[in-house]
Formats: C-alpha cells, structure tokens, sequence
C-alpha cells in the first residue's frame, strides 16, 4: 500500500500505449460499493473472493497495464493465474517502498482497511507477512524511495523494451 501501483500502472499504461485497469477499481465497481464498505459488511473473506475474481477476469480481458490491489497476490489461486501470465512471457512488477515513503504516499488510512487502528504497526506488519510472496510471483522489482513516478516508469518501459526515443518523457 502508497507503493505507487495505481500511479505508476497508470503512467505506464500511457507510456506504452495500451490501456490501464486497476483491480481495485473493478472490484468496487461490480460491487457497487467502496473497498472500506465492503469490508465492513461483508468481511475480508468475501473481498478476497471478489478480488480474485476480478484478477482472473482482467488477466483474460484486459490486454493492457493491470494495477493490483496490495493483498491480492496472497490469493493463492492469483499466484496460480500470475504464474501462468509469466509463463506466457508478462512482466509482473514489484514496486518496493519503505515505511517512511509509503507513510508519506498513503497520507489518510481511511479508505484502507487493512490499515485501520494503526497504520505504521499494520504496514510494517503486513509488509514482513507478504515480502517473500511479493518476490516469488513478480519478475521484475522496482525500488521506488526517493525516486519520481516518471523515472519509476522509465525504468519498467526500459525492461518492456519501449522505445525512449517514441515515447518523450511524461515531465515527471
Ligand atoms: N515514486 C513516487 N513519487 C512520488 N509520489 C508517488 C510515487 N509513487 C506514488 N506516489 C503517490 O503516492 C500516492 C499513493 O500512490 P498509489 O495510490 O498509486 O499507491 P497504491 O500502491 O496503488 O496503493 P494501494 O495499495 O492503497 O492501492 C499517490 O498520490 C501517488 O501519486
Ligand atoms: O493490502 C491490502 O490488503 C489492500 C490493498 C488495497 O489495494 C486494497 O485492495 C485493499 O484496501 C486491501
Ligand atoms: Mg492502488
């Protein structure tokens, strides 16, 4: 969470040219509902079931960028799926952050469940449960502190083998 994955996964999407789906957003549009709301009435278990959903369905559909949402790779079922999409030749993105940057990213927890309460304990917490899954499903991992968005996309556009040269810099 704030490592930049909607951000960045947008900007990259225009980068290259094709188009940009963030899996949180699918969720919460099929659902109706904002990600806080869901969990409050139906619980984690249930976003989980519809975040897999949406990343399978998106891992079909969607020829583009696709932003996940910070948990969704836990899913071992989405591990399977992105397992397959590597096999196929894709890029799967670890965008790294410390604490201190996510902290300043994420601004307000509101809107993010996960870290209710206390979000510096949560993230951390979170963080060291995840950080081995995070580094086996992605093939690429992108530290992110102290660096711009646009020099974040650089650097993947680079390993996508997208021309510098066709694509001028964002400005950022
Ligand atoms: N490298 C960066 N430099 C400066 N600002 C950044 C950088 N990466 C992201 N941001 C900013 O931090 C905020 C959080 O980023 P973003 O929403 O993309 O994170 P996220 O990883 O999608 O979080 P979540 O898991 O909660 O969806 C945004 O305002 C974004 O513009
Ligand atoms: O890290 C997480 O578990 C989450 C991250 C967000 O992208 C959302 O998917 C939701 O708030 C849960
Ligand atoms: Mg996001």
């Amino acid at each position: 969470m704030g490592s930049g994955k909607s951000a960045v996964g947008r900007r990259l999407a225009t980068r290259i040219g094709l188009p940009f789906r963030d899996v949180d957003a699918d969720v919460e549009a099929s659902a109706g509902r904002t990600i806080a709301e869901i969990f409050a009435s139906d619980g984690e278990a249930h976003f989980r079931d519809l975040e897999h959903d949406a990343v399978a369905r998106a891992l079909t559909e969607h020829p583009g960028v696709l932003s996940l949402g910070g948990g969704a790779v836990m899913d071992p079922r989405t591990q399977s799926v992105l397992a397959d999409y590597r096999a196929d030749g894709g890029l799967v993105v670890l965008l790294d952050v410390s604490l201190r940057y996510a902290m300043h990213r994420i601004g307000s927890a509101a809107s993010r469940p996960m870290l209710a309460d206390d979000p510096r304990e949560r993230w951390t917490r979170i963080l060291a449960a995840r950080r081995p899954t995070y580094e086996r499903v992605s093939n690429l991992v992108v530290d992110t502190d102290q660096r711009t968005l646009g020099a974040v996309v650089r650097e993947i556009a680079a390993r996508l083998g997208v021309d510098e040269a066709a694509s001028p810099d964002e400005g950022c």
